[in-house]
């Protein structure tokens, strides 16, 4: 698991750590981790060009440091000072004592074989200043290396106010932050090094899975398992005008680990014809027998608001997805009040701005901006429908009601192909009624969406929807 920690949680666990150690030693734990990654990156440090760009505060500390740790192998090591009457100042003597240079000259940028992006780390606010936005454009010869984050990039929330730098290399110190693992932020950070300097944190807000995480989660039949102790999950997709959604979704639930998979509504001859295996009716959820979970709402046309009815009415877990959630976004939060059991949310973008104005009043914000602070977003939504809240996009984030948050950082931009959703929505549905909690469903199902994506990718692209089904493996 990747544990990412707010910024506030950094601030308090090393202060509390600081209290008890020698001035200074944090920063140097940080710096020598630092230089270590660019040693590695660099095919060999002495006479190499090393330009530290260097903020006001310790972001810069830390990549003056590392830079005099460089100089003092060798390298050659210019610094940019991005308000010079302000540098660190210890920093900045242990650079100049290593041998390093200040310079003011812009195109040092491009000349160098390695570049360090100490200009702010998770004491930045707003975008990059004027000063340092040209850099953000700037054709680069060597790798960037971010110092903890790439400069531009909020920590908290992976927003991105304006230009960043765009980085190569993360090294972030103590912990991830959330920032590193959300787009857009994430997309700025590339590859990701971890540094321990010995912080002690309390549990992480956000949370990313791991192969081996989502391993210990998978539902895996027993020897003593049958189809109804796997689950049963219920399907209402479809329509006369889309049929296409309730055969994506149900393909997606029969790769989700349930034992069986029932279909309710007016698709279920394509259904059936396509997969032999569905339990199929004609009818709608409430008369089709006993399931542990819905799936409501993929390609559900006019039917989505009777087939939404019936299905939150039921006692058991109900994911909504497609035409469900615009149901639901008319009705508001009040619609799940009465609920016993969990509810899932899976909007894109534009359901999830519908879904704020149907709780919050007033028009939908602009779907891009929902997609911009997905965080807020996911978080806001699952507090306002107390329902979990998987937001798809480039990185999909799962937001509990309780305040646990996951982000998956499985997928390909192949993905963004019609029906790809209704397979997610049949796979996640799946995962719920074999027993996983709704955070775990959610972020599972996602991962393994991710991962069926890429699979299918690697063999063709472009991928179709049903591909995507079709490589979902456990
Ligand atoms: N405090 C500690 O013990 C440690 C801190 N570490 C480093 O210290 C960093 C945090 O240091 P600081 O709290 O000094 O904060 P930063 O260095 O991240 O940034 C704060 C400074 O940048 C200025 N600033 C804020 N927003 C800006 C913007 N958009 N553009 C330009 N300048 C801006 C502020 O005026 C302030 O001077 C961490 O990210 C990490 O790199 C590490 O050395 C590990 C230990
Ligand atoms: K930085």
């Amino acid at each position: 698991m990747r544990h990412a920690h707010a910024v506030e949680q950094v601030r308090a666990a090393e202060a509390a750590l600081m209290a008890r150690l020698p001035e200074g030693t944090l920063m140097q734990r940080a710096a020598a981790g630092l230089a270590a990654v660019c040693v590695r990156l660099l095919p060999r440090v002495y006479g190499s060009r090393v330009l530290v760009l260097a903020g006001s505060g310790d972001n810069g500390g830390d990549a003056l440091y590392a830079g005099a740790r460089l100089a003092r192998r060798g390298a050659s090591v210019r610094v940019v000072l991005l308000t010079p009457e302000r540098a660190h100042a210890d920093g900045l003597a242990e650079l100049l004592a290593a041998g390093g240079r200040v310079t003011a000259d812009p195109a040092e940028f491009e000349r160098a074989d390695l570049v360090l992006d100490g200009i702010v780390g998770i004491g930045g606010r707003g975008g990059l200043r004027p000063a340092a936005a040209p850099y953000a454009g700037m054709r680069r010869s060597g790798p960037v290396v971010a110092v903890d984050v790439p400069s531009g990039v909020d920590a908290d929330t992976g927003e991105v106010d304006g230009v960043a730098l765009r980085a190569d290399v993360t090294v972030c110190f103590g912990t991830y932050k959330p920032g590193l693992l959300i787009d857009p932020g994430a997309s700025y950070a590339g590859v990701l090094h971890l540094v321990g300097i010995g912080l002690e944190l309390p549990p992480a807000p956000v949370t990313a899975l791991q192969e081996q995480d989502v391993a210990g989660l998978l539902p895996r039949p027993a020897a003593e398992s049958d189809k109804y102790r796997r689950g049963v999950v219920g399907v209402a997709a479809g329509s006369a005008r889309y049929p296409g959604a309730a055969v994506l979704a149900v393909a997606g639930a029969l790769r989700g680990g349930a034992g069986a998979v029932r279909y309710a509504g007016t698709a279920a001859e394509e259904v059936v014809r396509r997969f032999p295996e569905v339990l199929v009716t004609e009818g709608t959820p409430g008369g089709a027998g006993r399931v542990q979970a819905w799936v409501v709402g993929p390609g559900g046309g006019e039917g989505a608001g009777a087939a939404l009815a019936e299905a939150l009415a039921s006692d058991v877990p109900v994911l909504v997805d497609a035409d469900g959630l615009t149901e639901l976004a008319r009705l508001g939060p009040d619609a799940l009040r009465d609920r016993t059991a969990p509810t899932v949310l899976t909007p894109h973008a534009g359901e999830a701005a519908r879904l704020l104005a149907g709780a919050l009043g007033g028009p939908p914000p602009p779907a891009d901006a929902a997609a911009a602070a997905r965080l807020a977003t996911a978080r806001r939504l699952a507090a306002a429908y107390r329902a979990t809240v998987l937001l798809k996009g480039s990185t999909t984030v799962v937001a509990d009601p309780g305040g646990g948050v996951r982000v998956n950082a499985t997928g390909t931009p192949w993905l963004a192909t019609a029906g790809s959703g209704d397979v997610l929505s049949g796979l996640t549905g799946s995962l719920l009624a074999a027993g996983l909690a709704p955070l775990d469903a959610a972020s599972v199902g996602a991962y393994l969406h991710g991962m069926a994506g890429r699979d299918a990718a690697e063999r063709r692209t472009p991928i179709t929807a049903m591909e995507v089904a079709e490589h979902v493996r456990f």
